[in-house]
This record gives structure tokens, sequence and C-alpha cells, in this order.
């Protein structure tokens, strides 16, 4: 599948053209227009060995837009399967990458207020594309999506009721690039990102902070637009909303005129008049003051914001830094840096100088003995949005994961009362045969279960005792017994069923009888690998080419020490054609089934 990504920023727009197979999206072609200055801008288009660099006369990135349908014809990339965009502000609406048709348009639409630098030109890719190629499918990627999980007390302004009930809140943006890469950064030390408090620093034109606390965005530093927090470009950051007022009685300015000078002339170029930050440093090295000081009020934001994350999620492992900014400005990252090593972040300074980014690298600049690790890696928001829009688009399919399958015959776990009732007083079971789940055994003893139908005898018992007694038959079981059971994940027993537990000794009635709801026992580890996260939901595709059946809504159980493996029942299994011992082996499917839900809906 050939994927046309477009990803207009606030001073510029890169575009690239992806080949999505099963394994990863590869990068065919690469382009930029960007430093726009008196109708001109520059150029830069990369595809195989060719990487031209130009000045072209396009004005703006609307004007850019449009020059990308002739450079792909140029390039002979007019064969498109879809194509992907960038899109700034999703609001509260979207928070997962959709297939846009003219509802999903008009909603974007409605959010342009609140990313007026943004969403505009994202919206003119959209319908450019929509006009020139009906037929190809396009999907949006939300800059706000991967924030979604940030916690109320993050997301909440103290204001009146009535302004946050009628949409006034935090949402933060760059997610597609704070999450690339804080999952480089985890990749790189090779911990799962669940286990790392991570903050990513992308400074580019605009400019934000994100704490990735265990895997998931916790804060930024954007707001309900993309103009809170650090110092940017053209954008103010963090001023005081009592300027307002002053600016209202001082200069009689209206709050949209006052809203268009923070968004537009502010920033580095309210500070300096250049929104550029290599004018800045060659003018600062000519001992400029006023750019001196507008690098110093930069990194200075920047490094409270890193400090302030810090401590927002009580830890710290790793800082990226990434963007136009926070890839290629060594002295930059050094100022942003200083001052933070009583956190125990210590910068090596000949590392830093000389980073080198090309493949995707993400080299660590931090000092021998360092407790923070400082990377530095090129953003990858295109090749994000490749991937997801492949995901929205296609059907779930293998991602060459085996997983192993277990068939749990009808089992029951006792608590060590019910060991006593059913066996006798200061009775012990006796492990005879240990399973797959570490610490996990199969008694030597056996039970019965008799319900109003009838008997079932010989039932494995599996150790340890728990807390609470549970019995897990199959629904054919449960019509052998003649008690009608619910399919309910391990532990969550309320409210079920009574059935006799029959023993050497004695007789339990007990309620706890269910029928297993199927699931993947996982740990850390491997859940990073395979993506997958505790308590989500997948579809797994077992059995020969016959009986082969896809499960859906199969639990995702991720423990610390757990032993890869899916369990289902005997019914399922024997629908799928495999039986107890089998060996054999599951494919989870890739979950795409929440983003094609959206697009329904
Ligand atoms: N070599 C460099 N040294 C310092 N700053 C740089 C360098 N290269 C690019 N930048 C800065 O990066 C910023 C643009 O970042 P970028 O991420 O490309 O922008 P956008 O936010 O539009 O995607 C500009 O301020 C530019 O000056
Ligand atoms: C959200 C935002 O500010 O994006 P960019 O840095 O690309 O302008
Ligand atoms: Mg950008």
């Amino acid at each position: 599948m050939n994927i046309l990504v477009f990803n207009a920023g606030s001073s510029s727009l890169k575009f690239s053209v992806f080949r999505a197979g099963h394994e990863d999206a590869e990068e065919l072609f690469k382009g930029s227009y960007e430093r726009f200055r008196d109708g001109k801008c520059e150029f830069r288009f990369r595809h195989g060995e060719t990487d031209e660099r130009g000045t072209a006369s396009i004005a703006g990135i609307d004007q850019a837009v449009e020059a990308i349908p002739a450079v792909l014809e140029r390039f002979g990339l007019t064969v498109l399967d879809a194509v992907g965009h960038r899109v700034v502000h999703g609001g509260a609406r979207f928070s997962a990458a959709i297939v846009l048709d003219d509802a999903i348009v008009a909603e974007i639409d409605t959010l342009t207020p609140l990313a007026p630098l943004h969403n505009p030109a994202n919206l003119g890719a959209i319908r450019l594309c929509r006009r020139l190629w009906p037929d190809v499918p396009q999907v949006a990627v939300f800059d706000t999506a991967f924030h979604a999980t940030n916690p109320p007390f993050a997301t909440t302004y103290a204001v009146p009721k009535e302004w946050r009930d009628a949409g006034l809140r935090r949402y933060g943006f760059h997610g597609t690039s704070h999450k690339y890469v804080a999952m480089r950064a985890a990749q790189e030390i090779g911990v799962p990102a669940s286990d790392l408090q991570i903050v990513s620093v992308h400074l580019g034109n605009g400019a934000s902070v994100c704490a990735v606390n265990r895997g998931k965005s916790m804060d930024s530093s954007m707001g309900m637009t993309p103009l809170e927090g650090l110092v940017m470009g053209t954008r103010s950051g963090d001023v005081d909303p009592g300027a307002f007022g002053f600016l209202g009685r001082r200069f009689g300015l209206s709050t949209q005129e006052i809203e268009t000078a923070l968004n537009n002339d502010s920033g580095l170029k309210g500070l300096t008049g250049s929104s550029d930050m290599r004018d800045l440093e060659d003018r600062a090295a000519k001992s400029d003051l006023d750019a001196q000081l507008a690098i110093e009020i930069f990194a200075y934001r920047a490094r409270k914001y890193v400090g302030a994350y810090a401590a927002a999620m009580g830890g710290i492992d790793a800082v990226v830094f990434t963007g136009g900014i926070g890839e290629n400005s060594p002295s930059m990252r050094r100022r942003i840096c200083d001052g933070l090593e009583f956190m125990g972040l210590r910068l090596d300074h000949d590392r830093n100088q000389s980073v080198h980014l090309a493949n995707r690298a993400a080299p660590q600049i931090q000092a021998y003995g360092s407790r923070v690790r400082v990377f530095v890696t090129e953003t990858a928001e295109q090749l994000m949005i490749a991937r997801e829009t492949a995901a929205a688009l296609t059907l779930p399919a293998p991602v060459n994961e085996e997983i192993p399958v277990a068939v749990s015959a009808r089992h029951v776990h006792l608590s060590a009362s019910a060991v006593e009732t059913l066996f006798g007083p200061g009775y012990q079971l006796t492990p005879a045969k240990p399973l797959r789940q570490p610490g996990q055994w199969a008694a030597a003893e056996r039970v019965a279960l008799a319900g109003p139908k009838g008997r079932l005898e010989r039932v494995a018992i599996l150790g340890p005792v728990r807390p609470r007694t549970q019995i897990e038959v199959s629904r054919t079981d449960s019509f052998a017994l003649g008690i009608d059971a619910p399919v309910r994940e391990s532990g969550k027993l309320d409210g079920t069923p009574v059935v006799t537990i029959a023993g050497p000794a004695g007789n339990l009635v007990t309620d706890g009888l269910i029928i297993a709801a199927r699931h993947i026992h996982t740990n850390p580890t491997d859940a990073a690998r395979l993506g997958l996260e505790d308590g989500e939901y997948v579809d797994v595709r077992i059995g020969d080419a016959d009986r082969g059946l896809t499960f859906a809504r199969t639990l995702i159980r991720v423990g610390a020490n757990s032993f890869t493996e899916m369990h289902i029942d005997t019914d399922e299994g024997n629908a799928a054609g495999i039986g107890v011992g089998d060996g054999e082996e599951g494919e989870i499917l890739q979950e795409a089934a929440t983003v094609r839900s959206h697009s329904a809906g």
C-alpha cells in the first residue's frame, strides 16, 4: 500500500510517500518546504539516491500544499492507495486516527479556531486530496490523540464551571512526535516504555514538553490551543491571562487582536524580529543582545518544564530532544540541561556536539555516570502517520507473532478453608504437575462437581490455594450440571451461581462457578514487544485450515512473571479443531478494531 503523508506544521510543510506492508512502512520519498520569506521558501526532495535542494517561489504553506501533486508526478509517485494527514487539533471528539468523510471533515473544521496556525493548512491538504483523488481513502491522525490519557487534574483549568462545561480544557499537541520519540528512547534503553518515566522535549517552530509516564502521556505544556507553554517561533507560550485586561486598557486591543499577536507576532519573533532559531544563533554569535536574551528565555522556559515534569511523574529516567531545534542545536540542548545536575542529569559536551541522526539513530549524550539518560532523535511524525493510516484502513492482519495456546479443561481453584472442608482439617494439596505459569501446578487430588442435572467426576485442582474458591467449566459442562454459568474474568465472582464440590472428607456448597473468559497471559517484556496492554482486548486467529477460527475479544492480562500463553476452554478448542496438549499456536491480529469502529459511528 502506497501512502502519501502530509505534515503541515506552523513553519513548514513536510510530506512523504511510504510503502506500507505487514512489517512496517518504508519511506520512499521525503520532501519539505520551509523558511518561507519574501514570497520564497527552501525545498528539499529525497528519493532513492536523489537529494535535491533549492529555492522555490512559494509564499506560504497553503501554496506549498498545492505544489505537491506536480512534485509527486515528477518523481513518478502517482500510484497512491491512501493519504494520511496530520491534523493538529482533534478536540474531545477524536482520540484516535479516523477515516475521513464529509461529516468528519466538517467536524474537524469546527476546531479551526482552536488551532489557527495549523488546522487551516491541514484541512487545505485534505480538501486538495479529496478533489484530486476522490477514490483514495484518507485518514486524519491527530496531534492531540496521544494525550487522551492525561488525567483530569492535568487537563482541567481552574475556571468557572460554565466555561469548563463549554469545553475549556487542556489537550496537548505534538502527540505523534512525543509518542514516537519516547518509544524510540525506550527501545534504545531496552526496557518497556511502561517501566520508564520520560520527558520528551519537542522543539520545532511550535514547541512542547511532554511527561510520558510509563508509556502514556500524563501532561504536556500546550493547553487548549498550541499557544500555552514554551516560547516558540512566533508564539508567546505562557503569559499571565491578566495581560488581556492590560492590553485592552493600554492599547484598546480586542481579544481577537491580542490572540493573533500572541500566536503570530510573539515568541522568538516578538523578541528579535525573527522566528528562526538558526538566525538567532547566528546573531547571538555576533553579540546581538536581543538574540542572546531570546535564546536564554527559550532555554529557561524549557528547563523549567523538564524539572516540572520530573516532579509531576515523581521520577525521570530519560530526556529526549527532538524537532528542528532539539535535533540540530547542541547549544540549545546544553543550555536546557545546564543546571539539571541536581536531579541526576549530566550532559557530555563532546557527545552533545557530535550528534548524527541518520537512519533514525537515537544517540545518548549524557555523561558517564549520569543517572538520567539524554537522547537526541529525529522525530518521525510522517512515519507514525503512515503506520496509523495503514492500521485504520487495513483489516486485521497477522503481526507474525505466534502465541502458544493452551486448552484448559474444567478445573477448580480452592481456598485454604475449602481444602479443609473437602479433604479434612490441616490437609495440604500435593503438587503433582507444574503448569507453564510460574509457581502454578496441578494437584494430585481430584474433586467432583454436582449440580441439579448431573455430576462431573475427577475434576482437576490447580494450586496454590487462593483467597477465594473459583470453579471454571465450559458451557457444555454447565449444561451437564444444569447450572447456567456466566462468562467471567478470573476473580470476578460477584453474583456467580452456586455448585457443590464433593471431596473425600466432605462436600462444599459454594458460589464461584464461571465459564472463564478467554485471555492471554503475558509479561511486561512480551507485552511491549507485541504492542499489548493490560486490560485491552485483541482478536486471535487459531486452528487449522478446516476449522480455524478468529476469537474476538480476547482479554490481555499482563503479570510481572506470566508466561505468554493464550487460554481457551474445551468448547473453544473443539470449535477451532484443537485439543488439550496439541501445542497449537495463535496469531494476534492487529488491533484495528477500535479505529474502524470510530469511522462507523
Ligand atoms: N541547524 C539548526 N540549528 C538551530 N536551529 C535549527 C537548525 N535547523 C533547524 N532549526 C530550527 O528548527 C525550527 C523549525 O523546526 P521544525 O521542527 O522543522 O518546524 P515545524 O514546527 O514547522 O515542523 C526553526 O526554528 C529552525 O530555525
Ligand atoms: C502543534 C504545533 O505547534 O506544531 P508545529 O510545531 O508543527 O507548528
Ligand atoms: Mg513540526
